[in-house]
């Protein structure tokens, strides 16, 4: 926690100090307000005192009071800054964060608890700052002043004081042992519940078509009622709390007023009054005594949850990412687009095994590399490799005769163009898909833009749209069909210019048609770029330079269609499994 507020700049700390000041004089004045009030019993005792002279007093304790409001007025105003501008630059860390994160530690914490950690843990801690600074520092402050001022009076309400304060402390401990672990699991249920809620809402098409909204609802329930288990007994607590509280503080009185009818029948004559008006004082003190343990209490409330979020947000803060990226500069070379594999093996963090084997290969400029492969043989992961969206475990792997290593992360995606099996369009427009990021074609104009459109296969349609490349793209591009997204993704990467161009099963949602005019204007238009595509149709790799065939992550052959096809059994398999002899022959 301490961390986090470590965070806060010079203006939130001068802000903070500012706060503390104002705290102190709206407890002064507070405590101000009942020697005023044994001013007017003093002066009641008087003979003689006209009403006007009991105004000034009162008029008095009224100024404190409003003076002491407006206090508590500039303090909660200065506390709500410092809160959101702390918890503003701290969401900026986070994001930027898992900005910098490898795919293995968004897994290790997953989507959902990330979401939980950048908005509602954050929530927790703008919460404490906001309303724990009021209460931190004015309830300790408010009861130890307090205490001072009706320290040496009279023993026998000094006692029932101690009596009242030890309840309190008592009722601290219990929300201390009991509440707090509570408070500690409601996060890691929100993260459950989001987890479900986003599940629900991803696959929203598949729940209806399949009938299983009971299924679905019954793991949200399950999760549902964890968090509501939880938020009833925070509440019950809660509902507990401010009865005892006034159970406590009327008991106190009771208790100063019951020993006080014994002190003024024992006291003689004048004495009798002054006893009196020493009794009004001091209940009034005393309440204040309870109200600083009352706040000091309610901070036990947000303490539990807000330290949880902190030490959340801390290890995200505090996960450097696995892959780290040299600053220098790589020493050019004239190669280009040249892909070494020697040797490969790659396990899957926190994997016992690895899913690719002693892979050797290589690809130059103007290649096409293409892998084939049963489900699961470790296609994706190859093609993963380059971009370094993992680490290789072992082996080599070079481009254009420099290790991946040795590249600073944006020469490397300047080189790498590589398009992931789901495609992903950000909301905006696809002119703003188009131009996002930056690349050594940057920036593009209308003319490169519709030249990658065109060689992407997505011209046509994008200017069937009414606003052309203005046209509206929804979140995660809802609003497209399966294959106008793998073009218009496979366009994004063409428009970068990049030297190797990378397919992750990017052509299985195009029509035959579409896929075979894509890749012979991929070869027409970009003869120097490197193409390594991983497919699923034997037809889509049929015409690669270099086909490699994978079995459980290992290559199991390598050659062209022709030799494989007149040699490899497990590329044989596959190919007649998909068209007959004639059509491969013709092919
Ligand atoms: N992120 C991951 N974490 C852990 N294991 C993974 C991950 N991604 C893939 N694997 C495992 O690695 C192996 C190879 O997966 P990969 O996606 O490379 O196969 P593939 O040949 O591309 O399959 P497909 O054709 O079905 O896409 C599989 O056994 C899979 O379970």
């Amino acid at each position: 926690m301490f961390r986090l507020f470590n965070k806060t700049s010079k203006m939130e700390r001068l802000l903070v100090i500012i706060s503390f000041l104002f705290i102190l004089l709206q407890v002064g004045l507070e405590l101000k307000i009942p020697d005023y009030m044994s001013d007017i019993t003093r002066l009641l005792q008087e003979p003689g005192t006209k009403t006007g002279d009991i105004l000034t007093p009162g008029f008095k304790m009224i100024g404190l009071s409003l003076a002491s409001f407006a206090a508590s007025i500039i303090v909660g105003y200065f506390a709500a800054r410092i809160a959101a501008g702390l918890t503003m630059r701290i969401r900026g860390e986070v994001f930027q964060q898992v900005t910098d994160y490898s795919t293995s530690e968004i897994q290790h914490f997953s989507v959902p608890s990330l979401v939980t950690r950048t908005t509602n843990d954050l929530t927790q801690i703008q919460m404490l700052i906001a309303m724990g600074l009021q209460v931190v520092i004015k309830g300790p402050v408010t009861a130890v002043w307090a205490i001072t001022k009706i320290a040496g009076q009279n023993w026998q309400w000094t006692a029932v004081t101690g009596v009242a304060v030890f309840f309190l402390l008592v009722m601290l401990t219990l929300i201390m042992v009991f509440v707090r672990p509570k408070f500690a699991m409601v996060q890691s249920i929100t993260d459950n519940l989001n987890g479900i809620t986003r599940e629900n809402l991803i696959g929203i098409r598949v729940v209806r078509a399949y009938n299983a909204e009971k299924y679905q609802d019954a793991k949200f329930e399950g999760a549902n009622n964890e968090l509501t288990a939880v938020n009833l007994f925070a509440g019950r607590m809660m509902s507990m709390f401010s009865p005892v509280m006034t159970l406590v503080s009327s008991g106190l009185t009771l208790g100063v007023y019951w020993i006080g009818t014994f002190l003024i029948q024992d006291a003689v004559g004048m004495d009798k009054l002054t006893v009196f008006s020493n009794m009004v004082v001091f209940t009034s003190y005393a309440m204040q005594v309870v109200m600083g343990f009352i706040l000091m209490t309610m901070i036990f409330f947000i303490l539990p949850r807000a330290l949880v979020s902190a030490q959340r947000i801390n290890e995200v803060l505090d996960l450097q990412p696995s892959i780290q990226f040299t600053d220098k500069e790589v020493e050019t070379t004239d190669v280009k687009g040249k892909i070494d594999f020697r040797n490969v093996t790659f396990a899957y963090p926190d994997a016992k095994n690895p899913v690719l084997h002693d892979v050797n290969f290589s690809a130059i400029a103007g290649q096409t590399v293409a892998f084939i492969g049963s489900t699961g043989s470790g296609k994706s992961t190859i093609l993963k490799l380059i971009p370094r969206l993992f680490e290789i475990s072992k082996g080599s792997l070079k481009i254009d005769n420099h290790d991946v290593k040795e590249y600073p992360q944006d020469e490397l995606n300047d080189i790498i163009g590589y398009i992931p099996q789901k495609p992903v369009l950000f909301s905006g427009t696809i002119r703003s898909n188009m131009e996002m990021g930056t690349s050594k074609a940057y920036p593009l104009d209308d003319e490169k833009i519709n030249r990658a459109l065109e060689i992407a296969q997505a011209k046509s349609f994008v200017d069937e749209e009414p606003e052309g490349l203005d046209a509206n793209v929804a979140q995660g591009g809802t609003n497209f069909s399966g294959g106008q997204k793998q073009r218009l993704a496979i366009a994004r990467v063409i428009a970068r210019e990049p030297e190797i161009l990378i397919f992750d099963d990017s052509f299985s949602a195009l029509d035959y048609q579409t896929d075979q005019k894509l890749r012979s204007i991929l070869k027409e238009e970009l003869p120097e770029t490197t193409k390594l595509i991983v497919a699923q149709r034997i037809s889509t790799i049929m015409d690669a330079d270099l086909i490699i065939v994978l079995e459980e992550g290992h290559v199991v052959g390598s050659g062209t269609h022709k030799d494989l096809l007149a040699k490899n059994q497990v590329y044989q398999e596959i190919a007649y499994s998909q068209l007959s002899k004639e059509e491969l022959a013709h092919e």
